[in-house]
């Protein structure tokens, strides 16, 4: 079974359409990359398809109690905000929050410290972090939560070049052990080199899904961001690297 289902979904706001006749599907297994412009509707797609934006159509998610979404999947927002200076190993400890109280709670937020390498800052304040091991907290947190489908706001973005390869990593980890995953992302080469899948975006529509290469080809790339890249292989995966813009 589809861990996520949206069939004829749409999004409309202050009467402007943001996303048109969107159908998807994530399956076990798939770490899918949500790309595309900005301005194109990857966060109103995540949220919407949690039910936090209005819509119309379907959203497996959307349809679900409140509760039980929240087992069925982790949200990790782009604003990044710790408000109180709370231990690190305390803001883990609240992706738990949707399960009840028991024995695993203390290995899942174990488990979680160590994919995102917060061990050794676990008892720090939270607010005392820089922005990057904040915004690693947060995914913790999410990873906490252990739901079979994480839905992740640029979950890259701020994060220094090992710990957005390490966190793609965990992520492509988490799909090989039957977790779906769906993340926007800005860096087309993390994208090229550790998705399974991406969904390409543009004007609250899907342009292009399938596998990297498919998806990141010359062509694509001039309609979809304007811009040319080089595409090549280096150590076992796909290397990409947008190049220049085609237009002003
Ligand atoms: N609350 C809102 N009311 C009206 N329009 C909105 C609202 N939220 C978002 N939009 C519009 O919806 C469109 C899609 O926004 P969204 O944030 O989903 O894009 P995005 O692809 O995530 O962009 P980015 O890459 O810049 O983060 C934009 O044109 C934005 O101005």
């Amino acid at each position: 079974m589809s861990l996520l289902t949206l069939r004829s979904f749409c999004v409309t706001l202050r009467n402007r359409p943001i996303l048109n006749d969107i159908s998807l599907e994530v399956e076990r297994g798939e770490l899918v990359g949500l790309i595309g412009p900005n301005g194109a509707g990857k966060t109103t797609l995540l949220r919407a398809a949690l039910g936090l934006v209005p819509s119309s159509g379907q959203s497996s998610l959307a349809e679900l109690a409140p509760r039980e979404r929240a087992r069925a999947a982790a949200f990790l927002p782009q604003a990044r905000e710790i408000a109180w200076p709370i231990a690190v190993e305390d803001v883990v400890a609240l992706g738990r929050t949707p399960h009840a109280p028991g024995p695993d709670d203390g290995s899942a937020v174990q488990a979680a410290l160590q994919r995102t390498g917060l061990v050794d800052l676990r008892r720090r304040a939270a607010t005392r972090l820089s922005g990057g091991e904040q915004a690693r907290v947060l995914i913790a947190r999410a990873l906490a939560q252990e739901a079979p489908l994480l839905l992740a706001d640029e979950p890259a973005a701020g994060l220094d070049p090992s710990h957005a390869i390490s966190t793609m990593k965990v992520f492509r980890g988490l799909a090989g052990e039957g977790h779906g995953l769906v993340v926007t992302l800005h860096d087309l080469g993390l994208a090229a080199r550790h998705c399974t899948r991406l969904v390409a975006l543009k004007d609250g529509s899907i342009v292009a899904d399938g596998s990297p290469t498919d998806v990141l080809t010359p062509a694509r790339m001039r309609a979809i961001f304007g811009v040319t890249a080089f595409h090549g292989e280096a150590n076992g995966g796909p290397v990409f690297q947008p190049l220049d813009v085609t237009r002003d």
